[in-house]
């Protein structure tokens, strides 16, 4: 196979430092992204590839990694947005937006515009983790996308996978017949670092009890299959691009999920967010 120009965010722990490790195993070039720099730097030198740091609480920091990753790679095969997670009570970034909608929806959405000509002209997958968790998301108001209505850490970060499929939908929707491929997933419930600084109690529970992460949770390197699989295969012919895949398969989600214009409303709001 032909070795691939992996951009992987949120590859400092977890499902993405698993992927990270073993496409850079199978051959790939493999550029590491994540927020802390120990973190980070520690994944990168023990795979010996590059990495960036960015904290997506900060827009500032996601232009600047875009500049840098234009900069550094000629081409890009994939991009996969994994970095996120489930967070603690309400709190706006500096940038004035609620902080699970930034990390989780907002900075890659930005991240992958800032790079599409490069992902066009790489015919790239993109690949969103998104989550099952999604089914759980409460009406998507495109007039309070930062929540002020009714927050509650997992609405917002139901909420927020949820954008992450319907970004997947619009991506494929405007960009598809000019070559992108873009993919959400579900990874599956893995034990990460996910979950651990949340204050939704059962969250944390299910994260951190020991017990569920050796018998309930699978592995980080399970639940890097997919995101290492669709980095591989063949769009179109292994997989289909546009939609929404678990363990390897497309699968269903909500009905809004399915909703196109609630996915282009969601694409030009973020644009006027974003800036
Ligand atoms: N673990 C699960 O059961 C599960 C289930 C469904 C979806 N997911 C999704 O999988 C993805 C990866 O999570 P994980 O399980 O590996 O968790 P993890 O906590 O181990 O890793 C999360 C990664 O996201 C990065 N990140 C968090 N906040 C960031 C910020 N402000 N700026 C930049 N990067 C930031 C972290 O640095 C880390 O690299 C997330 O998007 C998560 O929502 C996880």
């Amino acid at each position: 196979m032909t070795a691939r120009t992996v951009v992987i965010t949120g590859a400092s722990d977890g499902i993405g430092a698993a992927a990270a490790r073993q496409l850079a195993a199978n051959g790939h070039r493999v550029v590491v992204v994540g927020r802390s720099e120990k973190k980070t730097r520690a994944v990168a030198e023990s795979i010996g590839t590059e990495w960036f740091r960015a904290d997506f609480t900060r827009l500032d920091d996601v232009r600047k990694l875009a500049l840098d990753l234009n900069a550094a790679c000629a081409r890009i095969d994939v991009l996969a947005n994994n970095a996120g997670g489930i967070f603690g009570a309400a709190k706006r970034t500096g940038d004035g937006f609620e902080t699970t909608f930034q990390i989780n929806h907002l900075a890659p959405f930005l991240l992958t515009k800032l790079l599409l000509d490069k992902l066009i002209a790489s015919r790239a997958t993109v690949i969103q983790t998104a989550s099952v968790g999604a089914r759980l998301a409460p009406r998507i108001d495109l007039d309070d996308l930062n929540m002020e209505r009714r927050f509650e850490s997992m609405r917002a970060y139901s909420a927020s996978k949820l954008e992450n499929i319907l970004f997947t939908r619009e991506l494929h929707r405007r960009y598809h017949d000019r070559g992108l491929n873009a993919v959400a997933i579900h990874p599956g419930n893995v034990a990460s670092g996910f979950g651990a600084g949340t204050d939704n109690r059962l969250v944390r529970v299910i994260a951190t009890n020991r017990l569920f992460r050796r018998y309930v949770l699978t592995t980080p390197e399970k639940g890097a299959d997919q995101l290492v699989w669709l980095s591989e295969a063949r769009p179109g012919v292994d997989w289909q691009p546009g939609g929404y895949y678990e363990k390897r398969k497309p699968a269903r989600t909500s009905a809004q999920a399915a909703d196109a214009d609630l996915a282009r409303g969601l694409w030009e709001r973020s644009d006027a967010m974003a800036g």
